[in-house]
């Protein structure tokens, strides 16, 4: 095969791989079988070894990075990554919203309500629609380049749907099947179990071997805009419809409601269901939608005024470690 018909091939590969990985991944809608998948795979990797000099870092090959590093550089976010107030109760988020009517001078508040995912906070930096650094939200000021893990998580793009320059916010968390799984092998081999999915997707994402991370069967859902550039955004919800068109994956149990009333409910109603769900959450984030309204808001020295955290009543957790019945 001569070299223009590789770069033919090559491109065509990356890009119908990047779809499949974005029905299976994102969507959780597989399009074709592992088999076939398997094999768009192993075609492009002998064309890539074939043709090094075609070989690019947003190919579906290139997610399971080089050698381990010797240690984690510190990044600087841009933006801050803030911590939330946190509401405990009813009258507590009607409290929040009390603040906020008093805060706002024009129109009345709309709410968007979010699980809160139970994994660790990351940010991601895309320029001109590539995947170009990822890093741990740390104290909210310097966070650890940890791009290499990152890109092990294929429901976490290299290439955006369009080439925009932007910063996004999200969640990176282990599903409870991983987590199971996981435990299940370690108990077989006699090794210490880990105690909850968080504790694992943060010990994975800190592994300065990216092979490690790539094992386990990460995931991640993206729930903010921190900078984007060339494209006017009013509200979160239209910029979670803006990322989700981007190619990311964005949490699909989100709602917007106008009455606080409506608010508790929704978020007492998850209190009940977050068994059903396939990840751990700790609570919900109600944030107010209008990025007008959040301007006016503003913040306080460390969390936004427009929007808080509301957190489950700690359930009586029962864990079986090697067997025996304990209540953490
Ligand atoms: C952008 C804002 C500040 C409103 C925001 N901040 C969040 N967090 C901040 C505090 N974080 C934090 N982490 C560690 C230590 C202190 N704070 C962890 C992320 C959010 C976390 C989730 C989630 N987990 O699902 C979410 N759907 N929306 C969020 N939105």
């Amino acid at each position: 095969m001569d070299l223009e018909t590789a770069k033919n091939r090559i491109e065509y590969l990356k890009e119908i791989i990047d779809q499949h990985n974005y029905f299976y991944y994102v969507k959780d809608d597989p399009q074709i079988t592992d088999q076939e998948y398997d094999q768009l795979i192993r075609e492009l990797i002998q064309l890539e070894e074939q043709f090094p000099a075609l070989q690019t870092p947003d190919s579906p090959t290139q997610r399971v990075g080089g050698e381990p590093l010797p240690y984690f550089e510190k990044v600087e976010h841009r933006i801050p990554m803030l911590s939330l107030g946190n509401s405990f109760n009813a009258e507590e988020l009607r409290d929040f919203d009390r603040r906020v009517r008093q805060g706002i001078t024009a129109g009345q508040p709309r709410y968007v309500c979010e699980l809160k995912i139970d994994g660790l906070a990351i940010s991601v930096r895309y320029e001109n629609g590539l995947f170009v650094q990822g890093s741990t939200r740390g104290d909210g000021t310097i966070g650890e380049d940890i791009t290499q893990n990152l890109k092990t998580i294929r429901s976490l793009p290299l290439k955006l749907k369009q080439p925009l320059s932007l910063e996004v916010r999200g969640e990176a968390f282990m599903p409870r099947k991983a987590f199971e799984r996981l435990n299940r092998i370690r108990a077989e081999k006699g090794e210490q179990l880990f105690a909850n999915p968080r504790n694992v997707a943060a010990g994975s994402l800190r592994q300065l071997d990216p092979k490690l991370a790539a094992e386990r069967s990460l995931d991640v859902f993206i729930y903010g805009i921190g900078s984007i550039e060339g494209v006017e955004v009013e509200s979160h919800s239209q910029g979670l419809a803006l990322l989700g068109d981007l190619g990311f994956k964005i949490n699909p149990e989100m709602r917007a409601f106008d009455d606080i009333e409506d608010v508790i409910g929704f978020v007492e109603g998850w209190t009940e269901k977050r068994g059903q769900l396939p990840y751990d959450i700790d609570g919900m984030v109600v944030k107010v939608n209008s990025y007008a309204h959040q301007q006016e808001l503003g913040f306080t020295a460390k969390s936004p005024r427009w929007a808080t955290a509301y957190k489950f009543p700690a359930e009586e957790a029962v864990t079986r470690l090697e067997g025996i019945e304990v209540s953490v």
